[in-house]
């Protein structure tokens, strides 16, 4: 029975409306172990021929049956499948993927098979063993003769072991002893049951098979038997052909990468330089931001708000306003600012306050502190509280009672080189302070240093035990409520809202307090550092713009300098979908490649800046590249990528094969 039936083929080329008729109505037919030479003059149609029957074409008229079967609906996916199962191609130039090894090369075929990797690599061992090649297996086709190569590529044509092969000017490169050896190999192929289907313009080609056929003006001129077609017994095939699975088409992308190395090698470089420069930049946000709050919150705990007696008449006054109007009386005037045990009740009632603490921040007249010969002026008398912070003190503990923290320049007055030893040592404090009857008194205190914070004299309070404080100002009868109160909440999320309902409370309509609290100081120096790094991430950005103008004028390139690869892997039947699929994973692997690399230069960058820094900022890391910095720089360069060859990859998939293979 014929394996393959043409019947009344029509096909012509058509130049604007012009029509150029190549075939005529033309009836043939191929049996099993045939081997057919088509001869005809040049331009006769011969090629356009060997693309209908290998299934490239698919534009023409009349009926191709194949074992039988009517090639029907001759729609993309069941040619793609034609191609994979039924027919092997052969090309006078030889057409093999340059940048694959000979192994790889007869294994594109075999990726199209169900066979398991194993057996894949066996057959082809097996197939290069046939045609004399086993131990040129490693080599890359530019390192073959021009024979040689012909016989990788007849050992790529018969991998899926299909039932017909058409070759086209198969020995028209080789020299005589090259094209007797490819033609006796031609001539095993038709004895081992399968059809050879060859155009050709020699002589001695055609009379080394079974049959010649001619073609001349579209029509068969005259179809001569030189031989009987050679008859076997037929062994059904061992696998089933199928497309090119995605692990076949992401070693394929991978290789390709590789073998381009030194132009990826460019363009990688270019993208993790800017992604490289907006992790940086984020990560210089993140540094700022952290050393600027760890600056204020060594001094005092920003989940703290201070609580201060509202005493500005002006009810519409914003807390900002009316606080600076307390605190210009606040140590000065204890009547006015005074608060009550009643009022304290209103803040401890508030939901989400655990507890509430009471403390004294007073200005005293004529104030001064004696430790050992040294006497100095000090400006402030604050208690112990909540918001100060354990790590603020450098050395001892919080003051209990009869005790104080000092500043550390005041320990050094005392001793320049042992200033540590003051504490559990006594200093002597004198101030004024003025009583509920308006007249000034004199305190004088023996306090025992239980601590010592950053800061002078000058500038920074004598932190005293609020309780004992409270003691010796009723003593003397000077007013001993609080005149700050600090509202421990149960957490930090809590803040703002526990502060608006403290601003909020009121006696006889009129509110009750004013707040001040860290966290308000601290938000808009976060809010500008985070814009400030954000700009300038974003102007770092642009160069992502620049890398991904690159990827897609380079995977173009690629397009145009593969179009013969792309041809030679549709001729072997792979699919639109798998040409895209082998550009955009190629692009993507630069994309993570880059992204890889630029995050090895962050890090490195992170770590140089950071050890060149150090001794300026106390060893704190001004770089910190966060870990969604990271992720999303590798989702930035998989979505460039992914972008870039969208285009590209698509015009890939688009190319017509007969146009791809006939690309120079
Ligand atoms: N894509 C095309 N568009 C228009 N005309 C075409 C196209 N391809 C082929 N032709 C024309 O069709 C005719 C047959 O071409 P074909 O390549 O089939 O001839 P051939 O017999 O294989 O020639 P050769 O022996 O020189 O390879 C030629 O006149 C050619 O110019």
């Amino acid at each position: 029975m014929a394996i393959l039936e043409l019947k009344n083929i029509r096909k012509s080329y058509f130049l604007g409306k012009e029509e150029f008729p190549v075939l005529k109505g033309l009836d043939v037919s191929f049996d099993k172990g045939d081997f057919v030479s088509i001869l005809g003059e040049s331009g006769g149609g011969k090629s356009t021929l060997m693309n209908i029957i290998g299934g490239l074409d698919r534009k023409y008229d009349g009926e191709v049956i194949v074992n039988g079967v009517k090639q029907a609906d001759k729609k993309e996916k069941s040619m793609d499948e034609y191609r994979r199962d039924t027919v092997g191609f052969i090309f006078q130039s030889f057409n093999l993927v340059s940048y694959l090894s000979v192994l790889d090369n007869v294994l594109i075929s075999l990726k199209m098979t169900d066979l398991s990797h194993k057996d894949q690599i066996k057959k082809a061992e097996e197939l290069l063993t046939q045609v004399g090649l086993i131990e040129h297996k490693k080599k890359s086709p530019n390192q073959l003769s021009g024979g040689q190569k012909q016989r990788v590529a007849i050992a790529r044509a018969l991998a899926n072991d299909p039932d017909i092969i058409i070759a086209d000017e198969p020995t028209g490169a080789l020299d005589s002893q090259n094209t007797r050896d490819v033609l006796e190999i031609l001539s095993d192929i038709a004895k081992s049951g399968k059809t050879v289907i060859v155009v050709t313009h020699s002589q001695e080609v055609a009379v080394h098979g079974t049959r010649i056929v001619h073609l001349a003006d579209g029509q068969i001129t005259s179809d001569e038997r030189i031989k009987t077609a050679y008859t076997t017994t037929e062994t059904p095939r061992e696998f089933k052909t199928k497309s090119l699975s995605f692990s076949a088409k992401s070693r394929m992308a991978s290789q390709h990468f590789l073998h381009n190395w030194k132009q990826n090698l460019m363009i990688m470089i270019g993208v993790a330089i800017g992604l490289f420069s907006v992790m940086f930049f984020l990560g210089m946000g993140n540094g700022a931001k952290g050393y600027m709050n760890k600056m204020i919150t060594d001094l005092a705990n920003p989940n703290v708000p201070m609580v201060m007696k509202r005493v500005s008449v002006d009810e519409k006054k914003k807390n900002k306003d009316a606080l600076a109007d307390t605190q210009q009386v606040l140590g000065t005037n204890s009547e006015k600012t005074a608060i009550s045990d009643d009022l304290i009740k209103k803040v401890e009632k508030i939901d989400h306050v655990k507890k509430v603490e009471k403390v004294f921040d007073v200005a005293p007249i004529d104030a001064s502190v004696t430790v050992g010969k040294v006497k100095e002026a000090f400006p402030e008398i604050q208690t112990w509280s909540s918001v100060n912070t354990a790590s603020s003190i450098k050395v001892g503990h919080k003051p209990g009672k009869n005790e104080v923290v000092i500043p550390d320049t005041l320990a050094k007055k005392w001793s320049k080189t042992n200033w540590k030893n003051i504490v559990g040592k006594t200093i002597h404090v004198d101030y004024k302070l003025v009583d509920k009857n308006g007249k000034p008194v004199s305190i004088s205190q023996d306090l025992k240093v239980s601590g010592i914070v950053k800061g002078s004299p000058a500038q920074n309070p004598l932190t005293m035990n609020f309780a004992s404080t409270s003691k010796t100002f009723a003593a003397k009868n000077v007013v001993s409520d609080a005149n700050v109160i600090v509202p421990t909440i149960d957490d930090s999320h809590n803040v703002d809202k526990v502060i608006k309902k403290i601003q909020a409370l009121k006696t006889d309509d009129k509110k009750d307090f004013v707040t001040f609290s860290l966290s308000t100081v601290l938000k808009p120096i976060n809010t500008i550092t985070s814009i400030v790094s954000i700009v300038l991430a974003l102007i770092a950005g642009i160069s992502l713009l620049v890398s991904l103008m690159m990827i897609i004028a380079t995977t173009y390139m690629s397009v145009a300098e593969r179009t013969k690869e792309i041809g030679i892997l549709r001729a072997l039947g792979a699919r639109k979908g798998d040409i895209r699929l082998l550009f955009v994973v190629e692009t993507v692997l630069l994309g993570l490649a880059s992204a890889a690399l630029g995050i090895i230069v962050a890090f490195i960058g992170e770590a140089g800046v950071n050890a060149a820094v150090s001794g300026l900022l106390d060893k704190y890391n001004i770089i910190q590249v966060s870990v969604s910095a990271v992720l999303g720089s590798v989702v930035i360069a998989i979505v460039i990528a992914l972008f870039a060859s969208l285009m590209p990859a698509g015009k890939a998939a688009k190319l017509n094969p007969i146009e791809a293979l006939s690309n120079d």
